[in-house]
């Protein structure tokens, strides 16, 4: 059997070094647990531009459909913003997506025991959270035709268009429930069925496809509030499903639940390969960061806790993937912190590669 493959694109501001403590874990798991991988890395978003001209080079497509795992870092940053749209490098991500047709994003917001304290909201509203947004990632209003910006009259008109179809609400909403079954058995879906039709397909979809899972709790929520509930009483929930756009942001919201936007991991899956791994990108919730990138600064959890999720879910590595989530647990209970993570002043903070570093030392430590 051939080592399993990723393919690692780091791509611009923080994301090359987050991920350079990535393939430190990579390499640890490689010595320590004999888990090899053939690994395999390319450009994505402004780093592909500069070199290609686009955000992502055919090529580099087409190895991100052959491997079994893409790693993704973050894109885009000040230097790309006046690009034409076409070229932009968050283009590059969205056409990963698209073409890999990963229509499950995962974004799991924990508290983490250590962090409770740090976090926006009070620690009893906090402690102990888990939570599991499932945003759908490959439709929507981020690729709803028409789109444009287009001459009407005598001035100009910006278009985006949300646009569901029911099968794709409905992969969407069973791969909540799936989770749903594995976790609490609860699912909130949120929309805005008040005022949009997409909403109110989508809606009824959920609804329907409920019924092939009764054990599990349905409700809904107009997304507006939802977002609300997610700050007031996040707790009360266990997965939310939600469309691509009120994903995207109900995510970064629920990443300041837990401390810091550089604490949240995604998984973003897709349709089983031949191999019966589903298709994968995993991935960092948060962006290049521009105003910390080329710093040290930047909080590498998120990125290293997306490996973990690839070990889960498309390496069959459970026990393993717990074993780097506790070192990261561990390594917070220490009280090592980044700057992001800093409550108070004059305490110092570890760097980067420090963070990685010690996640390192804690896998050591759990042999
Ligand atoms: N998946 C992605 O690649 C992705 C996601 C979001 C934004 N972006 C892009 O990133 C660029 C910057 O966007 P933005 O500033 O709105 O969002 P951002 O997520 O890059 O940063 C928002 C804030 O969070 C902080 N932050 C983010 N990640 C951090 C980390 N790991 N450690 C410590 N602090 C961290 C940043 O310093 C900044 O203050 C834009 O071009 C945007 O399109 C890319
Ligand atoms: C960079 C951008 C395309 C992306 C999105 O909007 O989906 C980002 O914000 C995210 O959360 O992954
Ligand atoms: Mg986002």
């Amino acid at each position: 059997m051939p080592n399993p493959s990723i393919l690692i694109l780091p791509g611009d501001g923080i994301g090359p070094e987050v991920m350079a403590e990535v393939r430190k874990i990579i390499t640890w798991f490689g010595d320590k647990r004999g888990l090899q991988f053939d690994v395999s890395e390319d450009l994505v978003g402004g780093a592909a531009y500069d070199k290609h001209g686009k955000p992502l080079a055919d090529e580099t497509m087409a190895k991100a459909q052959d491997v079994d795992a893409v790693l993704l870092g973050a894109v885009g940053g000040p230097a790309y913003d006046n690009l034409d749209f076409s070229v932009k490098p968050e283009r590059g991500l969205l056409r990963l997506r698209k073409e890999m047709d990963l229509y499950s994003n995962l974004r799991p917001a924990q508290c983490f025991d250590a962090l409770a304290d740090f976090s926006s909201l009070k620690k009893d509203i906090v402690a102990g959270l888990d939570i599991m947004i499932v945003r759908e990632l490959t439709s929507g209003v981020y690729f709803g035709e028409p789109r444009g910006i287009f001459e009407e009259g005598n001035e100009r008109v910006g278009i985006n268009t949300q646009r569901y179809t029911e099968s794709e609400i409905e992969r969407a909403a069973r791969s909540a429930f799936e989770l749903a079954m594995r976790r609490n058995k609860k699912v909130c879906s949120m929309e805005k069925a008040n005022v949009m039709e997409s909403g109110i397909l989508w809606r009824e979809v959920v609804t329907r496809v409920s019924a092939d899972y009764p054990e599990v709790e349905l409700s809904h929520m107009y997304a507006d509030n939802g977002a609300m509930q997610l700050v007031r009483a996040p707790k009360q929930f266990d997965v939310i499903l939600t469309d691509n756009l009120f994903g995207d942001i109900l995510s970064d919201c629920a990443a300041m639940l837990t401390g810091s936007l550089g604490m949240l991991p995604s998984a973003s899956l897709g349709a089983p390969m031949e191999n019966g791994r589903p298709k994968a990108l995993y991935e960092p919730v948060h962006g290049s960061a521009p105003d910390i990138a080329g710093q040290g600064k930047a909080n590498p959890i998120a990125c290293i806790l997306s490996f973990a999720m690839a070990l889960r879910y498309s390496f069959d590595q459970g026990a393993e993937a717990d074993r780097l989530e506790a070192a990261v647990e561990k390594v917070l209970a220490d009280g090592v912190r980044t700057a992001d993570l800093l409550a108070s002043e004059g305490v110092e903070p570890v760097s980067t590669s420090q963070m990685g570093d010690a996640v390192v030392a804690a896998l050591d430590a759990s042999l």
